[in-house]
């Protein structure tokens, strides 16, 4: 076992893409900066639609096997990005993609949805208590736009925090960790209109369609922002990452649509609001760093891969 490095970020999210979209900047500059970022995703993904014609055979009322062609689109993603360290909670396929939220596969057996939360936090305990980061990163408790596994994810992320620094709680899982840090995925809504103006007047016909502010996930007002990261010197990873994950994103230039053709803004700068723990800054301006603020005696190597 090698110790890692002193600085650990972990993310969690709902399905292949979802880190890339919201974060990619984010894990593009901390693994350049030679932090160790590590991501874990709950689901394959398997529900998802498929955007590319030839391709779309992989889809779940189709052949199949759309579950593990993500696993592959997401080891590309990461390799755009430089992160090395990703895993699915519980192993590949353990939790089931749950679908949007009232289809009937959310109360399917195996869907992250059903799931029990203390089961699911279980696995994500061990991560966080062998990895021993000091920063996490997940959604709000809305999922961002209200997607089952994303709320979900939110949980269990949120959960396993908790157990993994409660002493009394799974002693074969590790010693007790506390998470310094945790940030929800944010877009200041200032940005949003900036950049949904910027579409309607520089690409109006990129996309067949163009999605509404409140369709990208965690746009909140100004206020509630606590931090952000401009990665625009991660701009060409980021948007490579989203490239990989090509049955379900299509990249334009500083533009993306999902499956649903809807336009969207590719943001370079991403935006965070702390949920737990001390800010860096001291006059209550944004951070610029995740980091900041953490104690120097917890940024030590001492964890474990
Ligand atoms: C970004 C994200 O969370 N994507 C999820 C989502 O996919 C959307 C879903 O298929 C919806 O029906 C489409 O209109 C939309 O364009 C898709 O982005 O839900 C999928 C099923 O749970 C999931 O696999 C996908 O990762
Ligand atoms: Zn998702």
């Amino acid at each position: 076992m090698k110790d890692l490095p002193a600085r650990r970020l972990l993310l969690v999210h709902a399905h292949p893409d979802d880190e890339s979209i919201n974060n990619g900047v984010t894990m593009a500059r901390y693994a350049a900066e030679g932090a160790h970022v590590a991501l874990v995703t709950c689901t394959l993904g398997e529900e998802g639609e498929v955007i590319p014609p030839d391709l779309a055979h992989l889809a779940a009322d189709r052949e199949g096997g759309l579950g593990d062609h993500r696993i592959g689109e997401l080891a590309a993603a990461m390799r755009e990005l430089g992160v090395t360290d990703h895993r699915f909670l519980g192993g590949p396929g353990r939790f089931r993609d749950s679908g949007m939220m009232g289809t009937e596969q959310n109360h399917r057996p195996g869907a992250f949805w059903a799931a029990g939360l203390d089961e699911a936090a279980g696995h994500l305990v061990r991560v966080i208590r062998s990895l021993r980061p000091q920063v996490l990163i997940t959604y709000d408790p809305d999922g961002g736009y209200g997607h089952p596994d994303h709320i979900q994810a939110h949980r269990v992320a949120m959960r396993a925090a908790d157990l993994a620094a409660d002493p009394a709680y799974g002693p074969d899982a590790g010693a007790p960790h506390t998470v310094a840090k945790i940030y929800w995925n944010r877009v200041p809504r200032s940005v949003a209109e900036e950049a949904f103006a910027r579409l309607r007047r520089t690409a109006p016909d990129a996309f067949p369609g163009i999605a509404e502010i409140d369709d990208v996930p965690g746009v909140v007002d100004d206020a509630l922002i606590t931090a952000e990261i401009d990665g625009s010197a991660h701009a060409g990873a980021k948007t490579a990452a989203m490239r990989a994950h090509a049955t379900q994103i299509a990249v334009d230039g500083p533009f993306f649509a999902l499956s649903n053709d809807l336009g969207q803004p590719l943001f370079t700068t991403e935006y965070y609001e702390l949920a737990r723990g001390v800010p860096g800054g001291d006059d209550g301006s944004r951070e610029h760093d995740l980091f900041a603020g953490v104690p120097d005696e917890d940024l030590a190597p001492g964890a474990q891969a």
